[in-house]
């Protein structure tokens, strides 16, 4: 076959294979880089040859694990050393890396190459596995939630009213928003207000709409929240705050599914599903008297109930993650994340402002952090008070504190576990602690570690 030939059936074949290849001359610039490496790093072909490697693959394994420069100092390929990459708008992309060294026919040394496999789906399988949800924005792998990720495709699937408890920050919009984006209509709009923050006369007219000369003022028609929902869901936020007067239009509506905008002659279709939420204990102030019964049977159809962060503070490495991710993409911030001092601060706070207060602590840190990691110094001060001085017993129920203990112990591990690639050498060292204590203590928290080539390490 003649050279050319050659040359044009080599780079067919690079461009047909789905792992990413690119080659690097022996000045580490970048001299091919195929289509499914463009895919993967989102970056063009164009702008990646002729670049430094390290400017163009944004690697975790660049700084320190260099698997392409092991490869080219010891001769010897790598395969499949797992990391992640930074994308071209930020999104990290888990990556499997296997290198090799070019030389031509007569041996002589041309550059190494590269080649990495994309493992966002073997990546969302393994969390899967271990017992991770995610369903649009919202995230959790606490049992406590579990119930509600399984029921959730049933119910958006359904246009039953649903009623959404929580106390506040807890994620009750988020979830309100998964409900219609799994739905059979997410393109249809979702409209949200909130009844606590209007006085009644402007939450009325806000919900029902008016038509011209409905009253002084009214020079125009405006359509409610009610119309604009369409068929998509209208999601009443803090529905335990309306008004006696209010709550008896609503019960009307719901129960004839049509409604009337002040000043009309006839009434409208209600198309949209409702979708209730609230941080009260709705049952409580229909037993007091202060929310009628009969309406709130009319949204309590289908009751959902969000856990404070308190009870599922296996929850918070997991979000913690999720917001560091999503700060590195809409701030171009490379942050890798918590350390596990910081971490372990974050797991004892009692987040009366739930995930809302949480999602603000990291977003502070971020403002601070100017390296790669957050610290404790970067957290503010009620979450790392000063050590205290005085022999008083603590207070409060012992079990409770040695599972938060166990928790806070637990997640600590993990994370410096994660930090080193889960060699218990290295992380026993960061911790300042003997590998065979280590050791224990993986073993009596029963810690489940990935399985690295086909052999679980635990
Ligand atoms: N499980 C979760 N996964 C990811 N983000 C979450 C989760 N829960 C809450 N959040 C985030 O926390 C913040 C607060 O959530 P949201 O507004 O839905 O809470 P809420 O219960 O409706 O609050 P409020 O009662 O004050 O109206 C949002 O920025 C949301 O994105």
């Amino acid at each position: 076959m003649a050279r050319r030939d050659r040359t044009d059936l080599t780079e067919a074949i690079l461009e047909s294979i789905c792992d990413g290849v690119f080659t690097v001359d022996a000045d580490w610039r970048i001299s091919s880089f195929n289509r499914a490496a463009e895919r993967i790093t989102g970056i063009r072909r164009e702008e990646a040859i002729g670049q430094p490697c390290s400017e163009v693959f944004r690697c975790s394994l660049c700084e320190n694990h260099c698997a392409l420069r092991e490869t080219l100092h010891s001769n010897k390929p790598i395969v499949q050393r797992e990391g992640f990459i930074i994308r071209a708008d930020g999104q990290q992309v888990p990556i499997s890396i296997s290198t090799a060294v070019l030389r031509d026919a007569s041996g002589r040394f041309l550059g190494g190459a590269e080649t990495f496999r994309d493992l966002s789906d073997v990546e969302a399988l393994r969390q899967a596995l271990h017992g991770q949800f995610r369903i649009g924005d919202l995230v959790s792998h606490s049992p406590r939630m579990q119930p509600l990720f399984e029921l959730l495709p049933t119910i958006a699937a359904s246009r039953a009213t649903v009623l959404i408890e929580g106390e506040t920050g807890t994620g009750k919009e988020l979830l309100a928003r998964a409900i219609h984006g799994s739905g059979a209509a997410p393109d249809a709009p979702f409209v949200a207000i909130n009844c606590g923050a209007l006085p009644d006369n402007l939450l009325e007219s806000e919900l029902f709409g008016y038509k011209k000369g409905a009253f002084t003022g009214a020079v125009q028609d405006k359509p409610g929240r009610l119309h604009r929902a369409g068929q998509g869901t209208l999601f009443l936020d803090e529905i335990g705050e309306i008004s006696p007067a209010l709550q008896v239009r609503l019960l009307r509506v719901l129960q004839e599914r049509q409604f009337e905008p002040l000043g009309a002659t006839g009434s409208e279709p209600l198309q949209a599903r409702i979708i209730a939420a609230t941080h009260r204990d709705l049952a409580a102030l229909v037993a007091d008297g202060r929310f009628r019964q009969d309406l709130f049977y009319r949204i309590h159809v289908v009751n959902l109930k969000l856990p404070p962060l308190r009870d599922r503070l296996e929850d918070i490495p997991l979000l913690v993650d999720h917001f560091i991710a999503r700060f590195n993409r809409l701030q171009k911030r490379h942050i890798q994340g918590c350390r596990p001092t910081a971490l372990a601060a974050l797991v004892s706070h009692d987040w009366p402002g739930n995930v809302r207060e949480l999602e603000n602590v990291i977003e502070r840190a971020f403002v601070l952090c100017q390296g790669d990691w957050i610290e404790r110094r970067h957290l503010p001060a009620p979450l790392v008070p000063p050590p205290q001085t005085g022999t008083a017993e603590p207070t409060g129920d012992a079990s409770a504190l040695r599972q938060l203990n166990a928790e806070h112990e637990r997640q600590t591990l993990l994370s410096a576990l994660q930090q080193h690639g889960y060699n218990r050498q290295a992380t026993a060292a960061a911790l300042g602690i003997h590998k065979t204590t280590l050791y224990r203590k993986i073993q009596a928290l029963g810690l489940e570690l990935p399985a690295i080539d086909g052999r679980r390490r635990s």
